[in-house]
């Protein structure tokens, strides 16, 4: 038999349903596994074994006694450490939120209790999820499973590692500028950013509110569908959480990938210039499947992407400086008070702060301050948004003419650690391809296409789609998902 932590998420369900494994079997295979293999990776910052098995064992006697469970009961899963869990230390990273135990449950984390899935525990990130490499964690970074002197991607470095090198056959993601994404596209996984609003962000640790989102991260579109199945739908607790049931991506995918007839467009914007030559040869060539697939291929004009990233520097850390306001030494987390003088408000806010964020958090909320502050408000986050809404109008002109878009997920494949650190500007080009959608609040996507012909390390595709039609993305990736030879990751097949 292919081994436990080999396994789709979904493979893992049939065999639970069929009586072939138990989950209590299963969760302690990864345990174990995460427990022998984590120290070369750092992708988990706790570990929940206890937990984990009492889930798996009510979950195996519930079945024994016939009940009916969800399809996902008994398949364990990870979380990104910006998602609350009642009781578990949730840290985002941080050193401000060091030791806190949430009070609550995030939506998604109730969703998926109720539904009996073994919380193995939470993964790395970089600090409040700002990042591409999980290299701005305050615990260390995460190593790539391909290749450990090199990036997982980022900010969900920790929750792309686990999945890639079988630590947890399942993760949940948070995706504010292409954090599901790149990493996915960096460890051969698959990473959704489904709809804005289409899972509910309460109990998300807020980065951007208006550009974060959670999402899956699997190894296969059909456990991608399966898990935003279980974790979207409305919720009054997220005041943009749509109306409405979700659709059933599941049965969408099941229909079958045709591709006869379908439109894709190429984002003429992204790719050429900067991407590495490696990826531009495994993407052209995947287009070049699709096309002999039945798909008709054009390339699209996006031309306000080029002003893409420039926005999102302004508009996330505009709403950055706003939400992480609430951490200020006084309420929860971190509390610093001043070495001498008197202890006052603000000079226990000023000392928790200072201590308690790294550098690029900092920087971010200086950054937003200033763009939001009186006299330079309309030059910066004023302008920031009329090119949000003209990036918003290039999609409804391209989604006029195409079904989908297309594009590398990242310019580059994984680079070696500290690689682009001192460069600010490398390090946020890694997002130029996926903060499109963040500001259109559109879904999309990152399929693994093949390894790199330069480096041999993974390639990412994506697919995005019209606001609301995830369904369409998911049919589209799991047609490109079979045209392509899924690279395996060496460390699936350590034991
Ligand atoms: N949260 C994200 O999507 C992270 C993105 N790479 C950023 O640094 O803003």
């Amino acid at each position: 038999m292919t081994e436990i932590h080999a396994l789709s998420a979904l493979d893992l369900a049939d065999k639970l349903a069929a009586g072939e494994l138990t989950s209590e079997a299963v969760t302690t295979h990864f345990l174990d596994r995460i427990d022998a293999l984590d120290t070369n990776y750092n992708a988990f910052l706790h570990v929940d074994r206890d937990g984990a098995l009492a889930t798996a064992r009510e979950i195996d006697e519930r079945r024994s006694r016939g009940e009916t469970l969800h399809r996902l009961a008994g398949v364990p899963i990870a979380l990104k450490d910006n998602l609350v869990v009642r009781g578990m230390p949730t840290t985002c990273a941080s050193k401000m939120l060091e030791g806190w135990r949430p009070p609550y449950d995030a939506t998604v984390v109730a969703k998926i209790k109720e539904a009996g899935l073994p919380i193995l525990g939470k993964t790395n990130l970089d600090e409040f999820a700002m990042g591409s490499s999980t290299e701005n964690s305050a615990f260390g970074p995460t190593k790539n499973p391909w290749d450990t002197t090199r990036i997982p991607g980022g900010s969900g470095g920790g929750s792309a590692a686990a999945v890639a090198a079988g630590l947890a056959p399942l993760a949940l993601g948070s995706d504010t500028g292409g954090s599901i994404r790149q990493p996915g596209a960096v460890t051969g996984t698959v990473g959704v950013k489904p709809t804005y609003g289409a899972i509910s962000r309460y109990g998300l640790i807020a980065m951007a509110s208006s550009l974060d989102q959670i999402g899956p991260v699997t190894r296969t579109i059909a456990d991608a569908a399966a898990l935003q199945d279980l974790i979207s739908g409305h919720d009054p607790a997220d005041s943009t959480s749509l109306p409405g049931p979700a659709a059933d991506l599941t049965a969408s995918i099941a229909e079958g990938p045709d591709l006869t007839g379908v439109r894709i467009g190429v984002v003429k914007q992204l790719g050429g210039e900067g991407y590495q030559a490696g990826v531009l040869e495994r993407f052209t060539e995947t287009v070049e499947a699709l096309k002999a697939a039945g798909a008709t291929i054009s390339e699209v004009d996006c031309p306000n992407f080029d002003y893409a990233l420039a926005a999102y520097y302004l508009i996330m850390p505009a709403e950055v400086s706003s939400n992480l306001a609430r951490f200020d030494g006084m309420r929860y987390g971190l509390r610093v008070e001043p070495a001498e003088g008197p202890v006052t408000a603000e000079r226990v806010m000023a000392a928790s702060r200072g201590a308690g964020f790294g550098d690029e958090v900092k920087r971010r909320i200086i950054l937003g301050t200033h763009a939001l502050s009186a006299g330079v408000y309309d030059a910066y986050y004023g302008a920031a948004l009329k090119v949000r809404t003209l990036v918003q109008r290039d999609l409804v002109a391209a989604f006029g003419e195409v079904d989908v878009l297309i594009s590398p997920t990242a310019p580059t494949t994984a680079f070696k650690f500290g690689e682009k650190s001192e460069d600010l500007m490398s390090m946020y080009l890694n997002d130029v391809a996926t903060i499109p959608a963040n500001l259109a609040g559109i879904p999309a996507l990152s399929v693994p296409c093949g390894l790199a012909s330069d480096d041999q390390m993974p390639v990412g595709l994506q697919v995005l789609a019209p606001a609301f039609e995830d369904a369409r993305m998911y049919r589209v990736a799991a047609a490109i998902e079979s045209l392509v030879d899924a690279p395996v990751c060496p460390a699936l097949k350590e034991n």
